[in-house]
Order: structure tokens, then sequence, then C-alpha cells
């Protein structure tokens, strides 16, 4: 009577009847089992990425606290047509609002990002070209404004080379980790245009005035080990162990509290905040002017009569 174990388990045979003890341990088989794969397909769903749908030109998913947008356009180096500008606006809008810890921006494929797609400039509306520079300006203001505003760390994971606006807007990450095979190129001048992406400022600040001038005056492209001496790469791992290592520290750094990186972050970048608002205004209010001008066309004529590549 005193045993409680033992009559515990005299109760539970007792009320199985005339069930037999090979049939009792089937049963008893069966149970386990369903309750292990109920247990391990929970486990699965915890981790499948939960897929954004929608849209085109990016592929957007969340799962252990990252929010992971990822440049999808790989046949043509991911190069940033004027809907991908707008999908990625959209994305980083609901980044701000979810439930992820961090956000990781990184491209498909061998490239990171080759720039703006120069078939922008090849839509003509009926507005004319005017009416082209004018709303392309607008939107690379609002674009570049997302970045500046973007409330939560946010992380670029630079899979390749990177061309163009996807280098300038670096100095709005918070970290940014390179494969050894990627390359920073902002072949402005080449291009008959000026920075963008706030790098008439960040660059300077981040790398000094001289670096910063060989970079966007003078086109200089910079090796992946080049960036990381500047300052505007926090580090570079080799190619074969990149993806792995990278993402085993994301995951580690989004287990971190969330509200305190983001008052954090906002506290280290709110100071800059009104700054990079009025360099972000000026720098599209030139390259408005800039893509009107001949130097400008005639680069994008040579590019697209393969006359020209970077
Ligand atoms: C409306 C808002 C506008 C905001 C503008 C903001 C200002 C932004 C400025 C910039 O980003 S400037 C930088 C612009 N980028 C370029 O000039 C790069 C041009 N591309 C190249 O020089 C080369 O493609 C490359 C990147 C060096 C790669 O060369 P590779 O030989 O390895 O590959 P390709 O065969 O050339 O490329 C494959 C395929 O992709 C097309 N493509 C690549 N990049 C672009 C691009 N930026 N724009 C349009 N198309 C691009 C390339 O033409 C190939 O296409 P197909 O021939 O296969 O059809």
């Amino acid at each position: 009577m005193l045993d409680f174990v033992k009559k515990a388990k005299w109760d539970a045979w007792s009320s199985l009847g005339s069930l037999s003890k090979d049939n009792a341990r089937q049963k008893y088989v069966d149970l386990v089992s369903s309750l292990v794969s109920s247990e391990s397909s929970s486990q699965v769903k915890d981790t499948t990425p939960d897929s954004k749908h929608g849209y085109e030109t990016l592929q957007v998913t969340t799962t252990d606290n990252i929010t992971k947008i990822m440049l999808n356009r790989p046949e043509k180096k991911n190069a940033i047509t004027t809907q991908m500008y707008r999908e990625i606006i959209q994305a980083l809008e609901e980044a701000a609002k979810d439930d992820s810890v961090i956000t990781v921006i990184t491209g498909n494929g061998d490239y990171y990002c080759s720039g703006n797609d120069l078939n922008n400039f090849t839509n003509i509306p009926s507005g004319g070209i005017e009416k082209m520079a004018k709303d392309g300006a607008v939107l690379l203001e609002n674009f570049v404004k997302h970045f500046i505003d973007f409330p939560k760390p946010l992380i670029a994971v630079v899979n390749g080379p990177a061309v163009g606006i996807s280098v300038t807007l670096l100095g709005l990450f918070d970290i940014v980790y390179a494969t050894d095979r990627a390359t920073f190129h902002t072949p402005f001048s080449e291009l008959g245009q000026s920075p963008e992406g706030c790098s008439s400022y960040m660059f300077p600040k981040i790398m000094g005035l001289s670096k910063a001038n060989e970079m966007l005056l003078f086109n200089k492209k910079l090796t992946a080990g080049e960036a990381y001496a500047q300052g505007l790469v926090t580090e570079v791992f080799p190619d074969w162990t990149f993806e792995k290592e990278v993402w085993i520290r994301l995951k580690a750094y989004a287990n971190l509290p969330k509200n305190s990186l983001a008052l954090s972050k906002q506290l280290i970048r709110g100071v800059e905040k009104e700054k990079l608002h009025a360099v972000n205004c000026q720098e599209c209010e030139l390259l408005r002017e800039r893509w009107l001008s001949d130097e400008c066309m005639n680069a994008i004529m040579s590019f697209f009569g393969k006359k020209s590549k970077l």
C-alpha cells in the first residue's frame, strides 16, 4: 500500500483488462513514436524560414530572429531595377516592424550586386528624360532614406563583387561582413555620375578624405582586404567558410535582447540623422542633373553597345 510507484503501475496494468503483454508493448512503442514525430515536426516548423511572398526581385525570409533580404537577379549580377528599389523599400518597412532582431542584406549567386540597373535609364517615360531624371531622384532619395532611418541593426553579407550604389550604401550599415572574393567599386566619374547613398559624407568619415577620393573620384576598385583596412568592411572571411562562419555569428547576435540592440543603434546613429538626410537630398539633386548630361548618356550607350564594362 505504501509503495506508490508499484501501486500506480499495478492500477494502470489492471485498467488494460485482458490486453496481452505483446500488444501492450506495441501500443507503448506506437505512442512514443507518435510523440517523437510530433515533437520533431514542431521543431522543424520553428526553424523553417518564414518566406515572405509578393516579391519578384527579392527573396525575403525570417528565421532565427533574422530577416534576410536577398537580392535575387543572379543572372544580371543582382543589378537593381526600379522594381527592386521599390521592393527593397517595402522589405525594409516590413523588417522594421516584424519580430526579427537583426536584418541582413545579401545577394544570390556570384555577385553581391552590380549597382543600378543601367536599363533604368533606357525606359524613357512620356514626360521625356527630364521626367525620368526627376522620378529617379525621388525614388533614390526615398530608397536611401529607408537605410538612414532603419531602426534595427542592419548587416551586409557581401557574398561577391559589389558595384555602385551597393557599395556607397555600406556606410549606412551597422556591420559589413565580406568574402575574400568581394571587390568594392564606385566608378561614378567613369559613368559621368556622382556619389550617392550618403557616401560623399560617410566615406571621408570612415576612411579619411584621400582614400575616399581615390574611390569616389578616381574609380579605385578595392579588394576585400583593402576595404577592411580602410574601415568600410568589418571582417573578411575566406570564401569557402564565409556563409557558414557568418551565419553562426549572426544567429548568436540575433539572440541578444531586441530592444536593447535597437535603442543602442538609435543612440549611435541618432546624432547624425539630420545631417545624413540633408546629404542624401543634395546627392540626389546633383544626380538628377548628371543623368541629363552627355557624359552620363555616352557612358550608358557605351555599356549597351558592349563597348565598355567596368
Ligand atoms: C531609378 C533610380 C536610379 C538610381 C540610381 C542610383 C545611382 C546608382 C549608381 C550606380 O550604381 S553606378 C554602377 C552601375 N553599374 C554598372 O555600371 C555595372 C555595369 N555592369 C558591368 O560592368 C558588368 O556587367 C560587370 C558587373 C562588371 C559584370 O561583368 P561580367 O562579364 O562578369 O558579367 P556580364 O556578362 O556583363 O553580366 C551578366 C548580365 O548582367 C547584365 N548586367 C550586369 N550588371 C548590370 C547593370 N548594372 N545594369 C544592367 N545590366 C547589367 C549584363 O548586361 C549581362 O546581361 P546579358 O548580356 O546576359 O543580357
